[in-house]
């Protein structure tokens, strides 16, 4: 494994840590390049739920116990998310900041209007380091549209940081009853 893919796993194993830290059972994806590791850490672990192959431990109390589902369309997951919180989940939703444009309405219409806490943890690209052309107008419009949306937002910039942050983050979207959002971008998935 080379550095680059060392450091990857450091900072997305930081993401993973407080998502578990927080209380988090109820995740829902659109993937991108830099959450990778991480959506497989999360399937990781929840294979590891269904196999412990403890005859005294309830299979149905272990597949519960982390639910994640990946998704093809950001404000899919929205409505996902909207539901497993109504069902007593606490929620995160793993996304690229380019499917931010494609929730605004489900994120007004649903989780502002119905009070809905959520952890948006986003892949913020279109900035430094971007490579793709289209990738760009979302990444230099993402904080302005989270401004408009009333979404607070942090961004960490050390595995450390998000560690903290995503904490804080959940706790205060659960008080707020509103998302929260914490924007990694790619300064800080080549941290080391
Ligand atoms: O959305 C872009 C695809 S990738 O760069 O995340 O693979």
């Amino acid at each position: 494994m080379n550095q680059t893919d060392k450091n990857n796993l450091k900072v997305s194993n930081a993401v993973f840590e407080a998502i578990k830290d927080s209380n988090i059972d109820f995740i829902v994806s659109v993937p991108c390049v830099n959450l990778k590791n991480l959506i497989i850490m999360i399937e990781n672990e929840i294979e590891t739920n269904l196999n412990q192959n403890n005859p005294k431990v309830d299979f149905e109390e272990q597949r519960n116990k982390l639910i994640h589902i990946p998704i093809t369309r950001e404000e899919e997951g929205i409505g996902i998310c909207a539901g497993a919180h109504l069902s007593g989940r606490k929620t995160a939703l793993l996304m690229q900041n380019s499917g931010l444009g494609n929730s605004i309405n489900a994120i007004g219409s649903l989780l502002k209007v119905y009070k809905i806490p959520l952890v948006m943890i986003i892949s913020h690209r279109g900035d430094l380091k971007e490579k793709i052309a289209a990738q760009i107008p979302m990444g230099q419009w993402t904080k302005k549209l989270l401004e408009v949306a009333e979404i607070p937002y942090y961004c960490p910039e050390t595995p450390e940081e998000a560690e903290k942050v995503i904490k804080y983050a959940t706790e205060m979207s659960e008080t707020m009853k509103y998302p929260v959002a914490v924007l990694l971008d790619a300064l800080y998935w080549e941290n080391d």
